[in-house]
């Protein structure tokens, strides 16, 4: 549904900015940026895929390609079966597209207006502009306050009317590019039920996000971006494998039994036993899924309850491959 190959966007800063890249160093690379360079992806239909990078990885320029609102430099891309290039009308009649923060929406008319208004942008049947537009104001919640001017509207209800707007040409593919930044953790669960409700009808959503739990709650896949290019696509569900093929133990010592962690870490069956930011507690990572039956055992055996498995979360893949820019937690 999406497929992306060897994509590449260059920008070539022009005017104050060129100078300003001038002054901080000689080279001639210093007035162009690479914001991607050579991206392949492929999101097969109905499904919901994570974009996941730090400030300036290339996020939005890729979407925005996507959406036919830039063009590459070089490669291709294809939405809904349609080039983003050379049939970009197809692929704006197939695709919606859901920003956060303030664009997009006109404050001084009313919800049911900007979703009218939007629907004659998206070319919508002047038949069915009313009966959609109603259906969506109440799809997201804003059914009775859809004739008040957008300006009253708090950040989750402008969110989820930009969601309404990205839905009003009944799009197969739905770009949402950091669609719950600054709302409140209520507008946030909700709105992303929305998007659960959406999956479910089985539209392909590409996401971007620096928020890693909204990524597990919502990605079946995510891709790891930085510097322009795609460090790693994995499902979202076993992308911890890529740290550990198996559960490590996470204990907190009361301070009686702090003695026990020598013997701990002398145990064959433990790899090593990590020093965790809460005091008294550490990470133990066995040696296989075999050993941690026996570590478990030992554990018990020895006192120590306050204990709990897990594998490696996608937060933790993230710090590993790319750092701890843009993590939102
Ligand atoms: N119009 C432009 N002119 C010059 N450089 C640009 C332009 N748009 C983006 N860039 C540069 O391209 C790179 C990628 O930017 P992009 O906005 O795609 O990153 P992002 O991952 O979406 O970042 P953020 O999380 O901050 O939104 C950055 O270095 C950015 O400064």
């Amino acid at each position: 549904m999406i497929e992306v190959t060897g994509l590449g966007r260059v920008f070539v800063k022009k005017g104050r900015q060129a100078k300003r890249a001038k002054q901080s160093g000689p080279t001639a690379q210093d007035s162009r940026v690479v914001a991607l360079d050579s991206v392949n992806l492929s999101v097969p239909e109905g499904e919901t895929h994570g974009v996941l990078g730090p400030n300036g990885a290339g996020k939005t320029t890729l979407v925005r390609i996507l959406s036919t609102m830039l063009l590459p430099t070089s490669g291709r891309a294809l939405v809904a079966g349609h080039d983003v290039t050379t049939e970009a009308d197809q692929v704006r009649r197939r695709i919606g597209i859901v920003f956060g923060g303030d664009n997009g929406l006109y404050t001084r008319i009313t919800a049911r207006q900007n979703l009218v208004f939007w629907a004659t942008m998206y070319r919508v049947d002047a038949s069915v502009v009313k009966r959609r537009s109603q259906e969506l104001l109440e799809r997201v919640g804003l059914a009775d306050r859809a004739d008040e001017p957008v300006e009253g509207f708090s950040r989750g209800m402008r969110q989820r009317l930009h969601l309404a707007r990205g839905l009003i040409g009944d799009p197969a593919v739905l770009f949402l590019d950091e669609p719950t930044m600054g709302m409140d953790p209520l507008a946030t669960r909700d709105f992303r039920d929305l998007v659960h409700e959406l999956k479910a009808e089985g539209r392909t959503i590409l996401i971007t996000t620096h928020d890693m739990s909204e990524a597990e709650a919502l990605c079946d896949r995510v891709s790891l971006v930085d510097h322009g290019s795609i460090l790693v696509t994995e499902p979202t569900a076993t992308i911890g494998r890529m740290l550990s093929g198996h559960d490590r133990i996470d204990v907190t010592l009361r301070e009686d039994q702090s003695p026990l962690l020598s013997e701990l870490a002398g145990l064959p069956q433990v790899e090593r036993v990590d020093k965790l930011s809460e005091p008294g507690s550490v990470r133990i990572h066995t040696v296989s899924a075999d050993a941690n039956p026996v570590v478990l055992r030992w554990l018990l055996d020895a006192g120590i309850d306050a204990l709990r498995t897990g594998r490696p979360t996608l937060e933790e893949v993230y710090v590993h491959l790319v750092g701890n820019r843009g993590l939102t937690v």
